[in-house]
């Protein structure tokens, strides 16, 4: 996690970061690297401020004080972000993979050009959802449904994926094969991925580091080093 110990370039750099809300300190001194390349679970029990983390970077919300420095700059690193998993009405009309290409910018053109065409079914198969292509989006289980948001945050290619709680409410096979769509993609193309999760066990299987928040303060560092007390404490 630290710049001495990983020699890729880096992508976003977090300095002294504090959050305050009007009534709660969520909070304080926060301050990590993530690395190109890089997987990053960040774990902590309810409440201790990993969305707040996550809105930051997304510039949902603003810090009360520190810095986010991207690099080169925020206008150049592309993000895809996958949401939590919640049900959407079954009477969603767009099909998969329309909703998928819905995160293509293509300037309010009601047609797709022949790249774009490509990169949504080249996208279709690298997230395994070629069968269910055609079919309405409210039509598909729960696994399928986020592998149309994983497809619909990578079509742009992004340099950081940032999945938050993505896999809660999957079951454990669907759980695994999301997340070994997520390794490939980052893999292949040297992403970086910040992995927001309750989830010890997946923690281990997929990701390099962990950034584990608590009340007052926060550790890092590989996941071989995650120790069982800390990993019960976190499982909250
Ligand atoms: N806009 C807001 N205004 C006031 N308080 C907020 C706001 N957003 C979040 N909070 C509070 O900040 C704290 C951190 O919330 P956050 O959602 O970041 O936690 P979390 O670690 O993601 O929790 P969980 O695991 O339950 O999703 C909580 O006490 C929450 O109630």
């Amino acid at each position: 996690m630290t710049s001495m110990e990983n020699k890729a370039a880096s992508l976003l750099s977090v300095k002294d970061l504090a959050m305050t809300f009007p009534n709660k300190a969520v909070f304080k001194n926060l301050s990590f690297t993530l690395h190109q390349g890089e997987f990053l679970s960040i774990l902590g029990e309810n409440g201790v401020g990993k969305t707040t983390l996550i809105r930051i970077l997304l510039h949902q919300l603003r810090q009360t004080s520190g810095s986010v420095m991207w690099h080169p700059n925020r206008a150049n690193v592309t993000i895809g972000y996958v949401p939590q998993f919640r049900n959407i009405d079954t009477e969603y009309p767009l099909t998969v993979r329309d909703f998928v290409g819905l995160a293509l910018d293509h300037n309010w053109r009601p047609w797709w050009r022949h790249a774009e065409k490509q990169r949504i079914n080249e996208t279709i198969v690298t997230t395994d959802l070629t069968r269910i292509a055609r079919t309405p989006l409210g039509k598909v289980s729960g696994g399928e449904l986020q592998k149309a948001y994983l497809a619909q945050a990578l079509i742009r290619k992004p340099q950081l994926l940032i999945l938050d709680e993505s896999t809660a409410s999957l079951d454990n096979n669907m759980k695994y094969e999301l997340l070994n769509l997520v390794k490939r993609y980052q893999q292949e193309n040297q992403a970086a991925v910040l992995f927001v999760t309750h989830d010890i066990p997946l923690t281990k299987a997929f990701s390099s580091h962990y950034l584990l928040m608590q009340a007052g303060g926060y550790q890092l560092g590989h996941v071989a080093d995650l120790k069982e007390s800390v990993l019960e404490a976190a499982h909250a």
